[in-house]
This record gives C-alpha cells, structure tokens and sequence, in this order.
C-alpha cells in the first residue's frame, strides 16, 4: 500500500477558503471513515491521508481518538513532532465527555485529548433522553454537567471545542428542549459548533431542513452537520442542514463510514461550490478532487467506486446514443458540469446501444475526423451492434475498437491493409505430469517475409501462447519489446450446454518502456477460449504496433 502522498505545490497550500472560519470543511475520514468495515489505516497511511487532505483544502482534519487506539495517540503523537506537516487544514481530535462522576480533568481520556497536542477537540455527547438513560445509565443533569464541565476544561487548556450531538435528530422528536439544553452547556462553556448527528442516518432532507431551521431559530448557535447514509440521504440531508443554516459540514472521503457511510466529501464539496455557489474551498482545489479521491481509495486498500458522483471514472460516460448525439451538439446538454472543474473527463462509450454520433466522438477521441464519412460510421454502428449480440463488449476495449475503426477507415480510402504479421497455426498443449499442469504452445507465423515456428512453455495455455507469439515476433518487430500483458479477464457468455457456451476475453497491456507507460484494452470472444484470447492478444500486439499498421488475421 501507498503510504506517501504524491508531490504537490505546498506553496498554493496556505490559502484558506475564501469563507475562512464563516464555513467549516470538516473532515472526518480518519476518524468516522476508519470506523467503515475493513478499512484499518496504519499511522503512515492516515500521514498521507491528512496530507492530501490538506492538499484538497479542507479546513479541519479529525485524525482519530487518542488515548482510546494506541495508533490514534501514536498519529497525534508523531503529527505533533512535526512528521505532519499540514498548509491550511487544523488537526481535530476526537473523544467523549468526561464519564459520569468523573471530574474531567481527571478523566484518562480527556487527559489523552489534551496531551495529543491538537488545538482543536470535537466532544461527542449524548443529546438523546433515552441514549442518557439507557445507553450511558446516568442522569439528564449529570450528561449536561458531563458536558459543560468537559468543554470548560479543554477550552481553559486553550483549545477551540466543537461539540458532536448524537442522536440529535431522534432526541429533538423524543424530547426537543434536551437536545437545546445539551447545546446550551456547550455553547455556555465555551463551545464553537454545535453539530447535529444523524447517528443512525434515518433523516429525510425535507424533516433535516426543518429541524435545523427550528434549531437556528431557537439558539441562534453556530449549527454544524454530520449525517450517516443509511438511508442513502447523508449527502442531501448535508446540503439541506447548510441551506436550513449550517455551516460547519462534517463528510468523508468517499463516503467511508460506519454501516453504511458518511455524507461523501466529494459529493458535499461538488455539490456546495458548484451548485450553491459557496466558496468552500481554496481557489483552484476543486480539479483536485478525483485525483485526492483516488489516492484516499489506495490508502483505504478500496478500489475506487467508478460511479461514484463527481469522481468517478465513469461520473461522465455517456453510453447512449441519444446522449452522444446531443453531446455532439453540446457537451453541457448531457453533462451536469464541465467535469475538468472537478479534475474529470468525459468519455463515450462504444457498445450496442452506440448510434453514429457516439462512434464520431469517440474517432475523435483517437484523433480521427468521420465528418463526411457517413458510410464508414454506419458501418462501424452495424458491426459493433452485430458482434456485441455476438457476445463482443467494445466498452471496455477500446483499442480493439479502435483497430476495427481504423480497418474500416482503411478499407473506405481503398489503402492498402499491411498486416505486421499473419498467422499459418498454432496448437497449444496442456499436460498432466504427476502433480504438475504444463502448457506447451507453438505458433506459426509469418513476419517480415519469414516463416517463423517458436514453441514457449507457461503456467497456462494462454501464458505459453503469448509467449510463443512474442518470441516469434521479437526480431522483426523490436517495438514489442516491453510491452506486457498485466489483466486477463474471462467471461462466460449465455452459455446453457457448459463447453457449448461462447467465452469472452479481455486482455489488458501496457508498453513498460513506453513513456508514461500506456494500458490499452483488447477483446476476443469464441466458442473456444484459446482461440478467444489469442484473438485478444493479437489485437494488442497491433495496437502496441501504432496506428500506421493494420489488423492481422
Ligand atoms: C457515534 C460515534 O460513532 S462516536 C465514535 C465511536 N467510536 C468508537 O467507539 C471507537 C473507539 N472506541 C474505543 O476504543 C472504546 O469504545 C473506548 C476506548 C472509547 C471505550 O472503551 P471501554 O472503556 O472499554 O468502554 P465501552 O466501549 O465498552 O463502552 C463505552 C463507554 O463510554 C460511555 N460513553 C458513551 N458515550 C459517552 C459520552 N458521550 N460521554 C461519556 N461517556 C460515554 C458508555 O456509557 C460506556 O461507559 P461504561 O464503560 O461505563 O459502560
Ligand atoms: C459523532 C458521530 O460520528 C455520529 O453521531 O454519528
């Protein structure tokens, strides 16, 4: 795993959001976001995860809960040593108000929130009747001395105190004047930022907002908001607390979070600078985002959620042909935004549901004008629409799309098509020696007016046939050299009689001493899958080859 930050221009980083202290970015990934199950970040992880954090421009960072996780103190421990170097972001550590009869200076977690060094502390207290009674078993006037006292203490130590008010939802409808009360003992102790948890993310946006908007009434307080998506809302329960009044917005990266998440940071942030207009962020940090995102999903040992609003890799695919044709027109009339503003791009998408204007855009993409090539597009529409029935999936093989697309072109110009290397045959062989599976494959081909015969052995039939193939071509097409198969991806396709059904093939290559080291995807699809992947793998070699050569057989 990853553990340090790509490089980035700390000179930009001092710039605070044009909002300042009036609007919080608070992130809660290091804290909220570890509780997600089967994120465990070590404190080098959550170094980097802070630091590009701080990159994107957040204003504060909760790192975690010293005193109650040794990695927790230890990260507020070598954060405090300087191994954290932050721009503009503050560090925030988490904990609870101090226990019930506990004086909260003596209180060994309240004690661990002071040593961590942070300047600022975010207390979570109970501001729900039954969760007072039942689940901390003490008195309403003991939870709100709890709190008072707690916030006293850390604001005399010097540090600014945000108060996290669980449950405070479900706490306003059971009994609404104690969650004021709850509120009132902090602000009155000296508390900033009232936030209101939806602990178990049951809000609706529509009964948030109203919530809020009593509570801004009622207190006048500083409201902050930190929602759980249970229900999916936690993003639309955010945006609706900030236009009921808060301003201190708790998300975090990509959602991660307890059950079922967080409000989505990327979301959040998208959604408030775009949408509403609030400049929450450091000018120029929003083409940031899916770069950020995407180092927080390899910290977090996730794979990125492709969908994911914003960020995602396919946040603006457009796979219909309706929409390309529009896009054609305009790309605003199918895009919600330009998403370069969020550091994305747009991409179509080749596949049975393609119309003309999705294979024009998509030839651009390779460089390629259609424009006055009417036939040659609607060719290339009917081929793609035939052999995707035929079990082919162009979508995730663009390379392949491209050498159909060039052939075509070829063949409209009347040029004459060069193949780099023909084939003659091939025989592939898997052995059962003892305990050992061997595969043997020869190929025949012909190369630079040669007749070439190369056997290879691999772990499998498809290893022993690249590697055969590439042996035979290595001295008459040098420009292979470094170019690696890294993906394999067999599909069954529709198959009912098992060895009856047609086998789809993906192979995924890179050219490793290629700058930049490019990836290209390649399909192959047979009721055979030797035959499948060798029709993959040959799609790759031609496209590692370069445009100025053409399919082989
Ligand atoms: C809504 C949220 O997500 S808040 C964040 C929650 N995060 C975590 O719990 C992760 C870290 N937690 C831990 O490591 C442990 O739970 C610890 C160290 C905090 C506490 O561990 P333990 O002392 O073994 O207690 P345990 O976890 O069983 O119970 C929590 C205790 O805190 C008390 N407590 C709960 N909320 C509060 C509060 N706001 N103020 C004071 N005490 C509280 C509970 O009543 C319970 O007290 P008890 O031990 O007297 O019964
Ligand atoms: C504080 C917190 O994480 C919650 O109430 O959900």
């Amino acid at each position: 795993m990853t553990t340090t930050a790509p490089a980035s221009p700390r000179s930009e980083l001092l710039q605070l959001s044009p909002l300042g202290d009036a609007f919080h970015v608070f992130d809660t990934t290091l804290r909220d976001g570890a509780q997600r199950e089967g994120i465990t970040y070590s404190v080098a992880d959550k170094i980097a995860a802070a630091t590009l954090l701080d990159e994107l421009g957040v204003g504060f960072i909760e790192g975690g809960w010293p005193g109650a996780m040794p990695k927790d103190t230890e990260f507020f421990a070598r954060a405090a040593a300087g191994e954290l170097k932050l721009g503009s972001a503050q560090l925030v550590a988490f904990g609870s108000t101090r226990k019930a009869g506990v004086r909260a200076q003596d209180d060994l977690q309240v004690r661990a929130l002071l040593d961590s060094r942070a300047p600022i502390v975010t207390l979570v207290a109970k501001s729900d009747v039954r969760h007072v009674e039942r689940a901390l078993r003490t008195t309403l006037e003991e939870n709100l001395r709890m709190v008072g006292d707690t916030v006293a203490f850390l604001v005399a130590e010097g540090r600014r105190v945000f108060l996290d008010c669980e449950h405070f939802f479900d706490g306003y409808r059971a009994d609404r004047d104690y969650g004021l009360r709850v509120a009132e003992a902090a602000v009155t102790a000296g508390a900033d930022v009232v936030v209101m948890c939806d602990t178990n993310g049951g809000m609706m946006p529509i009964g948030l907002h109203e919530v809020v908007a009593q509570v801004k009434e009622r207190t006048g307080f500083r409201l902050g908001i930190h929602c759980q998506d249970d229900t999916g809302c936690a993003v639309a329960n955010t945006i609706a607390a900030v236009q009921a009044g808060a301003t201190h917005v708790q998300c975090t990266a990509n959602g991660y979070g307890e059950r079922a998440g967080n409000a989505d940071l990327f979301a959040v942030l998208g959604n408030l600078v775009v949408k509403l207009g609030l400049p929450v962020l450091p000018p120029d940090r929003l083409p940031e985002m899916v770069r950020v995102s995407h180092a927080l999903a390899e910290l977090a040992n996730i794979a990125p959620d492709a969908h994911q609003a914003y960020v995602g890799s396919s946040a603006f695919s457009h796979k219909a042909g309706l929409h390309a044709s529009a896009i054609k027109v305009d790309p605003e009339l199918y895009n919600h935004l330009n998403p370069e503003v969020v550091g994305n791009d747009m991409h179509i998408l080749i596949t049975e549901m393609a119309g003309r204007a999705s294979v024009e855009l998509k030839a651009k993409e390779f460089g390629l004008d259609l424009a006055g090539l009417p036939e040659v597009v609607s060719k290339v529409v009917d081929t793609v629409k035939a052999r995707e029935a035929a079990g082919w999936s162009y979508e995730a093989a663009d390379a392949s799309f491209e050498l159909l697309l060039r052939d075509e072109l070829a063949a409209a110009r009347g040029e004459a098509v060069t193949a780099p290397f023909t084939l003659e045959s091939y025989r592939v062989i898997v052995e059962r020696a003892g305990n050992a599976v061997q595969s043997e494959a020869t190929v025949k081909v012909h190369v630079g007016g040669e007749r070439v015969i190369r056997t290879a052995e691999g772990n499998g039939p498809v290893n022993a046939l690249d590697s055969a193939l590439r042996s035979a071509l290595a001295d008459h097409l040098p420009a292979l050299d470094g170019v690696e198969l890294i993906d394999y991806k067999v599909r069954i396709l529709a198959g009912h009689a098992g060895t009856d059904s047609v086998t789809r093939v993906l192979v995924a290559s890179a050219s490793t001493k290629a700058a930049g080291a490019p990836e290209w995807t390649t399909v192959g699809v047979h009721t055979n899958v030797v035959e499948a992947s060798w029709q993959a793998l040959v799609d790759s070699l031609v496209y590692a080859l370069g445009p100025t050569v053409q399919s082989s057989s």
